[in-house]
């Protein structure tokens, strides 16, 4: 994944299992950190083409990222037998800027289906939304995904499989970068800088790669106004100072709004429906006015929402008693250990549900339910 702030590598994703900054950026620092460059010509801050040399870029072919000797080596090699002209050739070895397999519409929705539980509107929304967006090939505004639901329900987890069909190396690619509010933009007082380094950033990394994807995660924890300060690079514009935003990816995830969703799937089963008859209409539009009207939506009185840059509003659902069981078989599985039923029910009636008197929904989603079977499994 590509690195904000601080750090090149500061914020592991979740699943990707490291955390905490590193004070070192490639080329300079991101949000939060110090060298700036020029973003015209590609060399924005902390840009991932900090350490490519120039020759090879003028070599390969176009997007061709930060190269390691041994990828320098064979990029000479394929100069030399005049292959390298290829560009498919060249991305056999290293990760290029766009996908590096064109996103398999099919792929993306086999992920979805087998990975992503309880999430029917999620699930469909992210699947047409994306899978048209990257089929597009002169879109007019890059695509804006507002990720909204209570915690552990998914939002990190989708965005990873997002990450992971555009680019081979998902949340680990150098195109794919990962800002976190608390870690990136901590203190109030800087709101100022962090908006010039937010831009720098991104521009940076746009000029480098047309398809660069960005997630901010813990929007609602995001100081009031500073996610307007990207607000040019969402809107419809063909260049901003000779540089296009529109094949880029922006993905908010937010917990505002949780309320406002679990009152609907809470009227839903008490009225006796199914979850999956919930429809994207019966929430969206609410998502995006609480999202608006929440001091600490990160989206309070934003005009990326009364300007219509954010694409979808996507609703995550609470999770139920059974999804945490498919939670916990997945992982069961995943560990190389039988599923064993009598574990899964003893490890998910550990949980936590809300509300008190019905204990439909897990309050803790998914989270902490892998923590729970190492119990079982030391
Ligand atoms: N709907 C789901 N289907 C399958 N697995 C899930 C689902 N929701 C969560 N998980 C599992 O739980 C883990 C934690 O979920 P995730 O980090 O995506 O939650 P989140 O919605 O981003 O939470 P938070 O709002 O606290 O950041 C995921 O990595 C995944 O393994």
């Amino acid at each position: 994944m590509a690195a904000a702030g601080l750090a090149r590598r500061s914020a592991r994703h979740k699943d990707g299992g490291r955390g905490g900054a590193e004070p070192e950026a490639r080329g300079g620092g991101g949000p939060g950190g110090g060298r700036r460059e020029s973003a015209q010509g590609g060399a924005g801050p902390g840009m991932k083409l900090g350490r490519a040399a120039l020759g090879l870029l003028l070599l390969a072919p176009l997007g061709v990222r930060a190269v390691e000797p041994i990828s320098l080596g064979l990029a000479l090699a394929g100069v030399l037998t005049g292959y390298i002209s290829y560009p498919r050739l060249y991305c056999l070895f290293a990760e290029c800027c766009g996908q590096k397999r064109s996103l398999s519409r099919e792929a993306l929705q086999k992920d979805l289906d087998s990975k992503l539980f309880g999430q029917h509107l999620a699930k469909k929304v992210i699947l047409n939304a994306v899978s048209g967006f990257i089929s597009n090939p002169k879109p007019k505004k890059p695509l804006t995904l507002s990720l909204h639901g209570w915690t552990g329900t998914g939002k990190n987890f989708v965005s990873k499989i997002i990450a992971e069909n555009i680019y081979e190396g998902g949340l680990n690619s150098d195109y794919v970068h990962l800002f976190v509010a608390t870690l990136h933009f901590p203190h109030a007082s800087n709101i100022t800088l962090y908006k010039d380094q937010l831009q720098l950033w991104i521009r940076g990394n746009v000029s480098a790669c047309a398809r660069s994807i960005f997630i901010f995660d813990e929007m609602d924890k995001m100081h009031a106004g500073l996610i307007d300060a990207i607000k040019p690079f969402l809107d419809y514009y063909d260049h901003l100072d000779g540089v296009s935003y529109q094949k880029a990816i922006f993905i908010f995830l937010s917990n505002a709004g949780a309320e406002r969703i679990t009152d609907v799937a809470l009227d839903f089963w008490r009225s006796g429906k199914q979850r999956e008859e919930i429809k994207l209409k019966d929430m969206e539009h609410a998502l995006s006015v609480s999202a608006f009207n929440n001091r600490n939506s990160g989206f309070w009185h934003s005009s990326l929402i009364d300007r219509n840059l954010i694409d979808y509003f996507v609703p995550f659902l609470p999770l139920e008693y059974k999804h945490l069981k498919m939670c916990i078989r997945v992982e069961m599985q995943s560990r190389g250990y039988e599923v064993d039923e009598d574990i899964v029910t003893r490890v998910a009636e550990e949980m936590t549900f809300f509300p008190k008197e019905e204990r439909i929904f897990s309050d803790k989603g998914c989270k902490t339910v892998f923590t729970k079977l190492d119990y079982y499994y030391d």
